[in-house]
Parts: C-alpha cells; sequence; structure tokens
C-alpha cells in the first residue's frame, strides 16, 4: 500500500510544483488583458483545439482577460478549392476578389469562429464570437504590397486602422471571451462606411488589437516552434529577441513569418509588455509561455533592456 502511494505523491508533488511555479506569474498578469492570436496551421487538429480552448478558460479564471483573434488561411484555401475559386498569395497576404472575400467571410465567422466559441463554451458559458464587422470594431481601409519592389494590387484586403475598443472591453467588462475574426468594414479617408467589406490578415490584426486594448502580452500560436533565425535550420530558434534586432531582421523573413513578426514588431514597439511566437502544435504551449520562467518560442522584448528583463 505505501510502496503504491508514494510514487503517486511524488507525482502530486510534482503538479504542486507546476501550480506553485505559476504563482508569480497569475499574480503579475491578473487583471490585464492578453490578446491570442490561434493561426489556421495550429487549428487543424481536434484534440489541439481542444486544448487551447481549455488554456484560454484557463488564463480568464486566472483572472486574466484574454482575448482571441483567430486565423483560418487552411480553411479558407480548402473551401476555395471546393467550390473552384482560384487565389493566390503575394507577399503572404491573399489577393482577395469579391467572389473570394464572400468566402473568407463565411468560413472565418461561419465556421472557424463559431468552431472555437463552441468549445470554449463547452466549459462554461464564456465566449462571444464577433466579426470586425460587428459593432465596426475593426476599421479598415484596402491596402496593396510591395514585392521585389513592385507595388501590388491586392484587391479586398485591408488594413485595421481603428478599433473600437469599447466593443470589446464592454464584453471584458462582462466576463465574456471575445473571439474576433477579422474581417472589417471599409472606411474612407473621412470616416465613413464606403459599405464593402475586407480581408485583414489575422496576425496584422492581433497585433493591431493587442495595441489598441493596452495587452500586457501578444501571443501568436503557429505550426513552428518559433521563430529561426536561419530558416530553415531547425537549430537556428531564437529564444529571446529585441525589437530593435526583429527590425533589422524583418526584411530577410519569407512567408508567414513577415506579418507574424511585423505585428510582435509594432505591438512591443507601441508599448505591448511581449509579443510572442509559440508552437501551436504542442498542447498547452500557451500556458507554458505565460505561466512558466523559462516560456517557450520565440519571445520579442523592447528594446530597453529594463523593461525587457522580466521574463
Ligand atoms: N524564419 C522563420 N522561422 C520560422 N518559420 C518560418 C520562417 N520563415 C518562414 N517560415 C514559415 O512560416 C510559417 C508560419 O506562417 P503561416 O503558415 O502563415 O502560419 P499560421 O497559419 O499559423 O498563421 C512556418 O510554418 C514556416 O513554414
Ligand atoms: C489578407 C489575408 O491574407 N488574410 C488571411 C486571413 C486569414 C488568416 O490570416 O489566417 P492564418 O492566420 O491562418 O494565416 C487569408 O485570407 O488567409
Amino acid at each position: 500500500m505505501t510502496e503504491n502511494l508514494r510514487p503517486n505523491l511524488a507525482d502530486a508533488q510534482r503538479k504542486a510544483e507546476a501550480l506553485i511555479e505559476a504563482l508569480p506569474w497569475i499574480q503579475r498578469f491578473a487583471g490585464t488583458t492578453m490578446v491570442i492570436k490561434y493561426g489556421g496551421n495550429a487549428m487543424i487538429n481536434e484534440e489541439l483545439r481542444r486544448a487551447f480552448a481549455e488554456d484560454i478558460v484557463f488564463l480568464r479564471h486566472a483572472g486574466i482577460n484574454p482575448v482571441v483573434v483567430h486565423g483560418g488561411g487552411p480553411q479558407i484555401n480548402k473551401m476555395l478549392d471546393t467550390l473552384g475559386i482560384e487565389s493566390e498569395f503575394r507577399g503572404g497576404l491573399r489577393v482577395t476578389t469579391p467572389e473570394a472575400m464572400d468566402v473568407v467571410r463565411m468560413v472565418l465567422t461561419g465556421q472557424v469562429q463559431r468552431d472555437l466559441v463552441g468549445l470554449i463554451n463547452s466549459h462554461g458559458p464564456y465566449s462571444v464570437g464577433m466579426s470586425g464587422e460587428d459593432g465596426a470594431t475593426l476599421q479598415a481601409i484596402r491596402r496593396g504590397t510591395v514585392v521585389d519592389g513592385q507595388q501590388v494590387d491586392l484587391g479586398l484586403v485591408g488594413e485595421v486602422t481603428r478599433v473600437r475598443t469599447d466593443q470589446v472591453d464592454s464584453l471584458i467588462d462582462a466576463g465574456m471571451i471575445p473571439v474576433i475574426s477579422t474581417v472589417a468594414p471599409e472606411f474612407d479617408q473621412d470616416g465613413e462606411p464606403t459599405g464593402a467589406v475586407l480581408n485583414v490578415n489575422a496576425d496584422t490584426a492581433a497585433g493591431v488589437l493587442a495595441t489598441a486594448l493596452g495587452a500586457s502580452k501578444l501571443v501568436i500560436l503557429t505550426d513552428v516552434e518559433g521563430l529561426y533565425g536561419a530558416w530553415p535550420d531547425k537549430s537556428s530558434l531564437i529564444t529571446s529577441i529585441t525589437a530593435d534586432e526583429l527590425r533589422e531582421m524583418l526584411p530577410t523573413l519569407e512567408s508567414g513569418m513577415i506579418p507574424k513578426m511585423g505585428a510582435c514588431l509594432k505591438a512591443v514597439d507601441a508599448g505591448v509588455g511581449q509579443a510572442h511566437i509559440v508552437d501551436g502544435r504542442e498542447p498547452h504551449s500557451m500556458l507554458l509561455e505565460i505561466f512558466t520562467a523559462a516560456g517557450v518560442g520565440t519571445q520579442v522584448v523592447p528594446a530597453d533592456p529594463a523593461a525587457a528583463s522580466t521574463k
């Protein structure tokens, strides 16, 4: 009997140590808002989606206000394929025709967002889904991009110029967890809605939201361990990088990492405490990042070492 109990006790004590390790981080972050971006490539497996929902509910019960911004690029691709609609990416962004825009809106707001809200709400009635269109929470202007020195027209692709933070804060104040899809109404230069809706890259939108909400952290989950200094060399993982170092590295980055690291840099430059890229393929990687001293993935910290010395 005693022999059976001892290993269990040791195991239980290890679990208690893990809980206690979280205490200083709970004390530090309770009452703050964190923006968590959940990417399409990290949400293709049901078990991972369930673990993600648990982590979000855990944050909420640790006194943190999580705001989820989700992507869905692979899910949009799948639906476009099914419908026989062609689409291409330029500089990491989807060239969005009116036909493709209908699919983006349907998949992000009607499918991916609904799934996430349902998974979170399997733990209790916490989550409310909204798109940038609801309450005109995300307001955008059209943007193109530059590829190989050439200006490229991306069609119905937007850049968020204004966030109605009051809409998000009122949900947080009511104890809810907002899950936001990055479809945004277009506004003209006079601040009037044009009636069009725009497709906004979810990483970029998450960064803008984190800044507008005064978030303590921006956490971006993706399908790699973090940022590699010499991609695709897996031994070149960067665990911590300052905003100034990242600024220098940014022009050398490729594909999906361009909007991700750009979002982290902008957010940290604008006062978000830290930004993180974590591996969404590992269950609970977000909790490990937030509640352990070592953290996981890549953290982007302000250039000022005093501000960066925390974790
Ligand atoms: N320096 C780099 N470090 C890590 N990943 C990189 C790097 N450069 C390009 N990548 C690619 O970026 C991808 C992540 O971007 P993306 O596919 O848009 O993810 P998500 O769907 O999660 O938003 C990785 O899977 C990897 O293929
Ligand atoms: C303009 C643009 O590229 N929008 C993205 C929006 C979804 C997204 O960002 O999804 P991930 O986070 O899964 O990549 C798209 O159409 O795929």
